[in-house]
């Protein structure tokens, strides 16, 4: 049995057939890049596995459970951090803890050591504003793996920051995936970027336009971390960029 399994799920937004019967199954372990047009459905794929929003028709299962709403071994991660601006970012970290039924010292405690595991260390006190994008987004990264999910779902996360801030991140995300810093073992991202799909994933997911359906199903086999420059990764790029 998959961990996730997509299961011949239909989705429609009014008259917008979005979905019509997509299978898809996600391996404990993988780090899954979703790749496809501009509105052909990878956030509305990625909200249903969270269980934001249900198909019309299929199902989706969760270790053969249907997902039928947010379950806590599931964190997702936006293009923007979504951070309460009235909250420091400790207790944006902790709030979540909170709501799971952990007290508010040893929530406050745990999101301190997240805010560091991120590098955050010396900000726990700052509001969003007085942070800068990329730090947000650690801040949002930080709220995410505070639940100590399995799996992280994560929709274009970097695609609002700016390149190097953006390259940085991509990297430590990537190393604590790869080598288990958290309690994530499963990543499955929507992104536009093919160049970012290669350089972190180790199978790619390429869709179609609506009704999309999954038209490349690649496994990237390239060791971590990986070289942009290389012949091996030009030709995955190359590949990957004749389904686009
Ligand atoms: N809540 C909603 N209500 C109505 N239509 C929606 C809703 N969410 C998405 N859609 C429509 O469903 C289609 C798929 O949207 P979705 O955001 O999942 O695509 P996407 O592949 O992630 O797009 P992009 O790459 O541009 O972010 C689009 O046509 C979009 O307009």
């Amino acid at each position: 049995m998959a961990l996730i399994e997509v299961d011949r799920v239909k989705k429609f937004y009014g008259r917008v057939e979005v979905f019509n019967g997509i299978s898809l199954n996600v391996e404990t372990g993988e780090f899954v890049a979703l790749l496809g047009p501009s509105g052909c459905g990878k956030s509305t794929l990625l909200r249903m596995i969270a269980g934001l929003e249900r198909p019309d028709a299929g199902e989706i299962r969760f270790r053969g459970e249907p997902v039928r709403g947010p379950r806590r071994e599931i964190a997702l991660m936006f293009q923007s951090p979504t951070l309460l601006p009235w909250k420091s970012a400790l207790d944006n970290v902790a709030l979540p803890l909170v709501a799971r039924g952990m007290g508010w010292r040893e929530a406050r405690e745990a999101a301190a050591r997240f805010l560091s595991f991120v590098g955050l260390s010396g900000f726990e006190e700052a509001y969003p504003k007085q942070l800068s994008g990329g730090m947000q987004q650690r801040v949002a990264l930080a709220r995410a793996l505070a639940v100590e999910p399995e799996v992280l779902l994560l929709d274009e996360p970097f695609s609002a920051l700016d390149p190097l801030t953006a390259e940085s991140l991509r990297s430590e995300l990537v190393k604590i995936w790869h080598e288990n810093l958290s309690t994530v073992h499963t990543v499955v991202m929507v992104t536009h970027a093919v160049d970012e799909a290669v350089y972190m994933a180790n199978r790619i997911v390429v869709l179609s336009a609506r009704p999309a359906k999954v038209v490349a199903d690649l496994r990237i086999d390239l060791p971590y971390s990986r070289n942009r420059k290389s012949h091996e990764f030009q030709k995955y790029l190359d590949q990957v960029y004749s389904y686009i």
